[in-house]
């Protein structure tokens, strides 16, 4: 996939960056209400039951925090956090190591779940539930079955598509919480707050500008930031202000409703060559050179959310307001 400023997946450079800009508790956490009062209660009851928490789903597009809060849960319940991912784990003995090094409490996070294959997945069931681990040994006949404990943990698992999910994985997770993509206000905090975290000087009105392009994503609020902080240290006064971070944003292409040319291009594609739709995703992928699957996960929902974008069953169509974003009459 190509570079994108406004991309909420992560690049390599940002990895120590983001590290340090990583709220580390619930109360530094900005946003997600329902979510974090959710957490929270449970968070308390475990620990005073002296339990360890029910497994935790958090689902919900990039760049949201679901990384973050996981680490948080880890820091609030005063437990060690192993970090893995679906992709990373091949084969059922992966998982049986991890899952056998774990101490007693330990929170184990598994990114992008949904990508666990099969096998391993059916290692996760009784792990999950009864904190067993089914060995087999032999093969034939005389294969039998020997199972062994594991410690009581807590698996936080995080995906992009929780309906790509098996519905016996789903079903063993207690906790299930949405992220959603975040407010003007909120992301505006996680500007400002960011920025004193960096060194840098910004206005109330600097970080509302940098916010309103973010496409409600904390992720890439801080990713414009650190661009707006490179033009205003070299070229501006030192602080961001509103006009500055304006200037910045545009010389960047990323609109006053953060889409990029990338969006641009999916966009005008339907309007000007499928007269607003409906259009297959395939013809969409294609005509922006990307997998498809890329298209409906990481493009479309912002799209979507702005409405600008909507998913019938014949295909995707431009919306009026999206007509009116580019200026162009709308034929139907
Ligand atoms: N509620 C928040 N308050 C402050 N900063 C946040 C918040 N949520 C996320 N961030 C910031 O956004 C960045 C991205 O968050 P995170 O890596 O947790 O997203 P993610 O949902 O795991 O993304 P992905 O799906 O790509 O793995 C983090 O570096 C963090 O600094
Ligand atoms: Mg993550």
């Amino acid at each position: 996939m190509e570079e994108r400023i406004i991309s909420s997946h992560m690049a390599m450079e940002d990895e120590t960056v983001e590290f340090s800009l990583r709220p580390r508790y619930l109360k530094e956490y900005i946003g997600q209400a329902r979510v974090k009062d959710n957490l929270k209660v449970y968070i308390e009851a475990a620990k005073m039951r002296q339990e360890t928490l029910d497994h935790v789903l958090l689902y919900g597009p990039p760049g949201l925090g679901k990384t973050t809060l996981s680490h948080i849960i880890a820091n609030e319940l005063g437990v060690q956090v192993r970090t893995t991912s679906g992709p990373a784990i091949e084969r059922p003995g992966d998982l049986a190591a991890i899952l056998t090094n774990l101490q007693h409490g330990d929170l184990l996070f598994i990114d992008e779940i949904h990508r666990l294959n099969r096998s391993v997945e059916e290692v996760l069931y009784p792990a999950m539930e009864d904190f067993a681990l089914d060995i087999v040994i032999g093969k034939g006949p005389s294969a039998r079955s020997v199972r062994l404990d594991l410690p009581p943990f807590t698996l936080v698992g995080a995906t992009t598509r929780a309906g790509s999910l098996s519905s016996p994985l789903r079903d063993r997770f207690g906790v299930m919480s949405r992220l959603e993509y975040y407010t003007l206000e909120e992301l505006s905090l996680i500007v400002s707050r960011s920025a004193d975290l960096l060194g840098i000087a910004i206005r109330e009105d600097g970080a509302e500008e940098v916010a309103c392009r973010a496409r409600g994503t904390p992720r890439v609020a801080n990713r414009l930031l650190k661009r707006v902080r490179d033009f205003v240290q070299v070229q501006g006064e030192g602080i961001i202000t509103a006009e500055a971070a304006r200037d910045a944003l545009d010389r960047i292409q990323v609109d006053k409703l953060g889409l990029d040319q990338v969006d641009h291009k999916l966009l005008r594609s339907i309007i000007d060559h499928f007269r607003g739709g409906p259009v297959g995703l395939e013809t969409i992928a294609a005509t922006i050179g990307e997998e498809a699957h890329t298209v409906e996960d990481v493009y479309e929902p912002y799209l979507m959310q702005i409405g600008f974008l909507q998913r019938t069953p014949r295909g995707r169509m431009a919306t009026p307001r999206c007509y009116q974003h580019f200026g162009v009459e709308n034929p139907q």
